[in-house]
């Protein structure tokens, strides 16, 4: 069981170190009830709610390691109370609370943890103890640690009254008036026979399992099982949604799988199994509290409820034939806390139960585009085989033996995790992969046209002034600045025509102007051009031009826009459509640029198929290599694409040291997380040089990067979105540096967000989204669902919504940042 880490850890401690001494000192803990000791019932009841146990023993102590959880002592001698036994748990615990419970009072309820610790919070207390309505029950209480010097000096002055200790406290009163049965402990043989009857388990339930197995709850979750071991699960959903038709049609799949099947429904109406006239009906109506109808095919038991109240789950388990119930589906009871499927259909109209039921682990619907959260489960409604496959693994969880001596089970991070301690930033993945770079490739000349989309190797110099000459930026006519009319209109005198490429030989003088064409050298004696409509024709050889004019205005000046000497490009600029004019306009014939890198890459995975292969089960067709050989033809480099090769360390060697052979950089899809077959880092390890890192993004969590040979190599997840999505962050500006551009940074632009999208903190987030223009503004939209394998939304999307480490969930309305895929903008 694990706990959420914001809930306090709880060490639940069984005290079972009294003597017994109104039982003849027979220990407590290990009387038995149907053959099964308390201990066992106890031990049921309370892993389910702390997050380690501890028995608290002073003698049998062998007996009581027989279930697995460490047994402790009291360090005082001569069973001084069960003080005693608080101090040495407090001592032994790794939590930060302990739960005590008295060995002698088996019906502990499934949250005991949950309404002390309630308490305790909701009145600020140090200490929550148990009240039955009555009386304080201080042996069911929630004690910190931290209290233990607090306890020790109390003990050392030899005080040993519980309610004096607790009274130098702040204590808190927990209520449990409405489960007082759970006091009910046993101090003399009588007490026991009592509770033996009213405890009816079925004889087949008193194994005395010395672990325990269970329906592993929610923490704290209210109304559960009261200790009863069997795999129990249920579907719940509104009505009309095909709860029914969903247990039909996956028992038989269940049945196939060998196991015993119980099914419990809850009715929530009068139920008529049997019909008036029958004997069994007969039987019921002269006033039988039970009938039992048997033959050699089938029994039935018709039971009278005497109280008004809904049974609880607990009661109707404790009729369960364990021979019949490897397994038990239970339809209704959806308020206890036992693992459920919700059956969702968005036809049906109903809110999603799971957001308020956090004892909900998979959700089956027919909408597989819904976004779940990721400790639940989604399934195919449709596909009654994967939920069959899906329950029946959850069941082999549940049954899979305990070897870990506490209750809890030590969790490694996964990307199940918002935050994982042992992943890098985004930032500091990147900054380390630039700190390995170096603009490797040698450079090449080449003619102009062919260094379209390469970078250059060495800036270029401008060769000339651009413009060469001073010329007129309009159609008009050219004349001397201090000649302009002053405070009226005036008449000049055309003396000749300059045109584009043919200059006027002559000097302008004053009371002259030069009919003048665009791009036309400016006539000796000239420095302002009147554009043609600001004047008008005079007499016979004369224009009329009025007042207003500027000198200097529309004439282009010589090397206006590039001077001679000047750089025109920079070095590890990639060439673009203008940057090839401006080269030409500088008469410049080749240049040189870096020569492209040589990419390799190849797919690993024994289920992938190439196009054109038919696809058995479990095989998927290669997308990865089309995603790769798309985005590596926008970046310019040489493609080597090497195929798909199978998961197998032999193969991948050869084909890796093929590719570092043959490439500068390497990349390879698939085979870098925790599974089997995923032998990348291995192999990496053994032939080159690697950093195996989980980076705090999502999708694209693992990821190798290191060098083989000369190669730099980069290991991506296998996951499609994964592959293309850490392609984009880490790899493209890596290749890109590597291919000796210097000015590449990613253009983010910031949009507003219309979705709601769900995030906790803890790691860099990329959705896939369409940005547009509306009234004026950015605004971006989820492109759909964000599964790392969901392809459609990859290519409906033209970016990725960048949600930050810290980001949680975004709102509609909040201000984002957004990444346009190269390919559509
Ligand atoms: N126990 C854990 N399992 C996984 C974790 C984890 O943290 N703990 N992380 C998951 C994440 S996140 C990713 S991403 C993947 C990475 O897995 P691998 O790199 O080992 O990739 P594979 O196992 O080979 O494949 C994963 C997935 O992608 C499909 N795939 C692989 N290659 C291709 C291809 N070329 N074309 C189409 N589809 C491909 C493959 O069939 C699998 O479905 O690990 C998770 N598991
Ligand atoms: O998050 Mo994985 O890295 O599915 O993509
Ligand atoms: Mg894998």
């Amino acid at each position: 069981m694990t706990q959420a880490h914001s809930t306090p850890r709880i060490t639940g401690v069984i005290l079972a170190g009294g003597r017994g001494s109104r039982m003849g000192g027979q220990d407590k803990g290990l009387l038995e009830l149907h053959g099964r000791p308390l201990v066992a019932y106890l031990l049921d009841a309370l892993q389910p709610q702390v997050d380690a146990i501890l028995i608290n023993a002073n003698r049998n102590q062998a007996r009581y390691q027989q279930y697995h959880y460490p047994v402790i002592s009291d360090e005082l001698s001569d069973y001084q109370g069960p003080l005693a036994g608080f101090a040495a748990a407090m001592q032994a615990a790794q939590t930060d609370y302990i739960l005590t419970i008295p060995c002698d009072a088996p019906e502990l309820a499934a949250d005991t943890a949950a309404r002390l610790l309630t308490a305790l919070q909701d009145e600020q207390a140090e200490i929550a103890v148990a009240h039955d309505g009555e009386r304080l029950q201080p042996v069911h209480a929630l004690i910190p640690v931290s209290l233990l010097p607090s306890l020790q000096a109390f003990l050392a002055k030899g005080d040993r009254k519980i309610d004096l200790w607790y009274s130098q406290h702040r204590m808190a009163s927990a209520d449990f008036s409405d489960c007082r049965r759970m006091f009910r402990n046993i101090n003399t043989p009588q007490q026991q026979a009592e509770l033996a009857a009213e405890i009816p388990l079925n004889p087949s339930f008193a194994k005395g399992d010395a672990i325990p197995l269970g329906a592993s709850v929610p923490p704290f979750a209210k109304g559960g099982l009261g200790g009863i071991s069997l795999p129990v699960i249920g579907v719940c959903a509104w009505s009309g949604s095909g709860k029914t038709t969903l247990l039909t049609d996956v028992i038989p799949r269940l049945k196939a799988a060998g196991l015993n099947l119980t099914v419990i429904k809850h009715g929530h109406h009068q139920i008529e199994l049997d019909s008036p006239g029958k004997d069994t009906y007969r039987f019921r109506e002269a006033g039988a509290d039970q009938v039992l109808l048997v033959s050699r095919k089938r029994m039935a038991m018709m039971q009278e409820c005497k109280t008004q109240r809904e049974p609880e789950l607990v009661d109707v388990l404790r009729f369960v034939n364990r021979d019949c119930a490897d397994l038990v589906l239970v339809e209704g009871f959806k308020h206890t806390a036992i693992p459920k499927i919700e059956v969702h259909r968005p036809s049906v109209g109903k809110p999603l139960l799971y957001p308020n039921d956090s004892t909900v682990i998979a959700l089956a619907t027919d909408d597989m585009t819904l976004d779940v959260p990721a400790h639940i489960t989604k399934l195919d409604l449709n596909q009654s085989d994967s939920i069959a496959e899906f329950i029946l693994q959850w069941r082999t969880r549940q049954l899979a033996p305990v070897t870990n001596t506490s209750a809890t089970i030590h969790t490694a991070p996964s990307c199940a995790d918002a935050r994982d301690p042992s992943s890098l930033s985004i930032t500091e993945a990147r900054s380390r992969i630039m700190a390995n770079l170096q603009a490797v490739a040698p450079a090449l000349k080449r003619p102009l046209r062919d260094a379209l989309g390469q970078v250059l190797a060495h800036a270029v110099i401008s060769p000339l002034n651009v413009p060469n000459h001073v010329n007129s930026a309009m159609d008009g006519y050219a004349l001397r600045s201090d000649d302009l009319p002053g405070d009226d209109c005036r008449a000049y005198r055309v003396i000749g025509k300059a045109f584009a490429g043919q200059a006027f030989s002559g000097e302008c003088g004053k009371g002259e102007c030069v009919r003048i064409m665009t791009g036309a050298s400016m006539p000796v004696g000239t420095d302002t051009v009147v554009m043609q409509e600001h004047t008008e024709a005079g007499a016979e050889g004369y224009i009329r031009i009025g007042t207003g004019h500027r000198a200097g205005q529309n004439v282009r000046q010589a090397g206006e826009d590039i001077a001679q000497g000047s750089t025109v490009l920079p070095a590890g600029h990639r060439v673009n459509p203008a940057d090839l004019a401006v080269l030409a306009s500088l008469g410049i014939a080749e240049v040189s640029v870096i020569r492209p890198l040589r990419v390799a890459f190849f797919s690993t995975g024994d289920e992938l198929r190439s196009i054109g292969e038919t696809l058995a089960e479990g095989q998927v067709y290669d997308s990865n290599r089309y995603a790769l050989y798309g985005m590596l033809q926008q970046l310019n480099v040489e493609i080597l694409d090497m195929g798909v090769v199978r998961d197998d360390p032999a193969s991948l060697e050869t084909a890796l040291q093929q590719a570092a052979a043959a490439a500068d950089v390497l990349l390879t899809s698939g085979g870098v997380s925790v599974g089997e077959a995923d032998y990348i880092k291995g192999i990496l390890a053994k032939l080159g040089q690697i950093n195996f890192w989980k980076i705090a993004i999502k999708p694209g969590r693992p990821l190798a990067f290191g060098t083989l040979g000369k190669a730099l190599f980069f290991g991506l997840p296998g996951n499609p979105v994964a592959v293309m999505v850490t392609f984009l962050q880490f790899v493209q500006p890596a290749l890109l540096k590597l291919a000796g551009e210097t000015d590449y940074e990613p253009l983010l632009l910031d949009a507003i967000c219309q979705s709601r999208l769900k995030k906790q903190p803890g790691r860099t987030e990329f959705q896939r989204g369409i940005v547009r223009r509306e009234a004026g503004k950015l605004v971006v939209d989820k492109a759909g669902y964000q599964g790392s394998g969901v392809l459609s939304s990859m290519s409906k999307g033209n970016c990725l919504i960048i949600l930050p480490e810290e980001t949680a969930t975004v709102e509609p309305g909040d201000v984002v940042q957004v990444q346009v895929f190269g390919w559509s903008g």
